[in-house]
């Protein structure tokens, strides 16, 4: 049985990012750039005071000097002039710098001479402190220059990066499409949640699960019409993958005789990369392609269906979207309890975490671990990365977790 790395990198190996679409700024969070975004203009845009005060030459502004104000020069509002010898201009936070002054006297280190601080000119300032020459100026493009590359090809754009595109002065940017994938739930037990279920019948989780699980990854989810356990029909519902990025089945997919989703998808052209893989929860899964569309196989039990599309799936979503970050990298924990050694599946448990007095994470393994109980899955915040053949572990040993909580899954 293949490796979890393994069957990573064989999903990753061929996957073609979506082709790229303009969208207004306002609108890319969560969208994965697809070209390199460079500044059109220096940031900021000139020099500008950091602070509230006075442009002033610092040679000048010398405590006890008293300095003659001759104009004021808001933010937006550039002085036309220029700062004479012992001279000074009203200005604020933002201002631009005015030509002959080459340091900002900040207002506390003023008395007004006579007439108020804010005389936008026949005004006399009183410095109570020494002025360091280049004092409280930002420089023109000392955040980026005109020019610089400043959000790379491939990368996420969250608020911090809207902030970053709009200071370099786009309205729009180039994005891959977000990738649509197909979901396909398979069984003649299930049923639509919130309709009667009838004897035998099951409520479906596993297709708004997954739909949501595509969302937190960045795609658009199209959720297909459950398919009974028949070849036929699989297939016919498979053909709804014509305009998908990627078809995600859930169930049928072991050794069982109603375990149909390959003999289904085979009809319509299924090519099975590989089936089974040594992972707890998760050994049925399969991949391979029908045409250029990859197909992700996941199991029915709802909780190795959401291990295996948080460790599959989300990548390969990534993948597709352009990211340059695909993987979820794991975190150091420590264990909150004692594990057994693990066999020769590499498992993934459900876990509480917290912090312990010296703010180390600290991951706790529920005690059961069946993959059909979705009520620990929704209480874990992150899972146990357990390596095949780990030796038994006591409380408190190092442990690698993928947490849940930070991928809004
Ligand atoms: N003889 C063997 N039996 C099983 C093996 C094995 O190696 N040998 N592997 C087990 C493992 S591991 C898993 S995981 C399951 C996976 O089976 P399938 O992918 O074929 O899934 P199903 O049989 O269709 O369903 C399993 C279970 O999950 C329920 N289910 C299915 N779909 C949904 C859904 N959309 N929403 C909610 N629940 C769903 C289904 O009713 C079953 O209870 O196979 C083991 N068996
Ligand atoms: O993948 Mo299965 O859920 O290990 O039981």
């Amino acid at each position: 049985m293949l490796s979890v790395s393994e069957a990573q990198e064989r999903i990753l190996a061929d996957l073609s990012p979506t082709g790229p679409e303009l969208v207004a700024l306002a609108d890319s969070w969560g969208r994965v750039t697809a070209g390199e975004i460079a500044a059109r203009l220096d940031n900021p845009p000139a020099d500008i005071s950091a602070m509230d005060g006075y442009a002033v030459r610092a040679e000048d502004a010398r405590a006890g000097a008293v300095l003659n104000l001759v104009g004021e020069s808001p933010a937006g509002h550039p002085f036309a002039g220029a700062v004479p010898e012992g001279g000074c201009v009203r200005l604020y936070t933002g201002s631009v710098m005015p030509a002959g002054a080459d340091s900002v006297l900040i207002q506390e280190n003023t008395i007004a001479q006579g007439g108020a601080q804010d005389d936008a000119g026949g005004g006399r300032i009183g410095v109570t402190a020494d002025v360091r020459a280049g004092q409280h100026i930002r420089r023109q493009g000392q955040d980026f220059a005109r020019g610089q590359v400043v959000v790379g090809q491939g990368r996420a754009i969250l608020a911090r990066e809207v902030g970053l595109i709009a200071a370099a002065n786009h309205a729009w940017v180039p994005v891959h499409r977000r990738p649509v994938v197909a979901i396909l739930s398979t069984g003649d037990e299930i049923a639509l949640p919130g309709n009667p279920i009838p004897p035998g019948g099951i409520a479906n989780s596993n297709a708004p699960m997954l739909a949501a699980l595509v969302r937190a990854s960045g795609g658009v989810p199209v959720i297909l019409p459950d398919a009974r356990d028949d070849e036929a029909e699989i297939a016919r519902l498979g053909q709804g993958i014509a305009r998908a990025d990627m078809l995600l089945t859930a169930g049928g997919a072991s050794v069982g005789r109603y375990d149909l989703v390959q003999r289904g998808l085979e009809r319509i052209g299924l090519a099975v990369d590989f089936w089974k893989i040594a992972m707890r929860p998760g050994k049925p899964l399969m991949f391979g392609r029908i045409g250029t569309v990859p197909v992700l196989g996941l199991p029915g039990n709802p909780v190795a269906a959401l291990v295996c599309g948080i460790v599959f799936a989300l990548p390969a979503i990534r993948a597709l979207s352009g990211r340059s970050d695909r993987l979820v990298m794991p975190e150091q924990a420590v264990l909150g309890g004692d594990l057994p050694e693990n066999d020769q599946r590499a498992d993934h448990l459900r876990a509480t975490l917290r912090r312990d007095a010296g703010g180390a994470l600290v991951a706790t393994a529920f005690s059961r671990q069946d993959s059909a109980m979705l009520r620990t899955l929704a209480d874990s915040q992150a899972l146990i990365l357990r390596p095949p053949h780990a030796p038994a572990a006591r409380t408190g040993a190092p442990c690698q977790v993928l947490r849940l909580d930070s991928l809004s899954i």
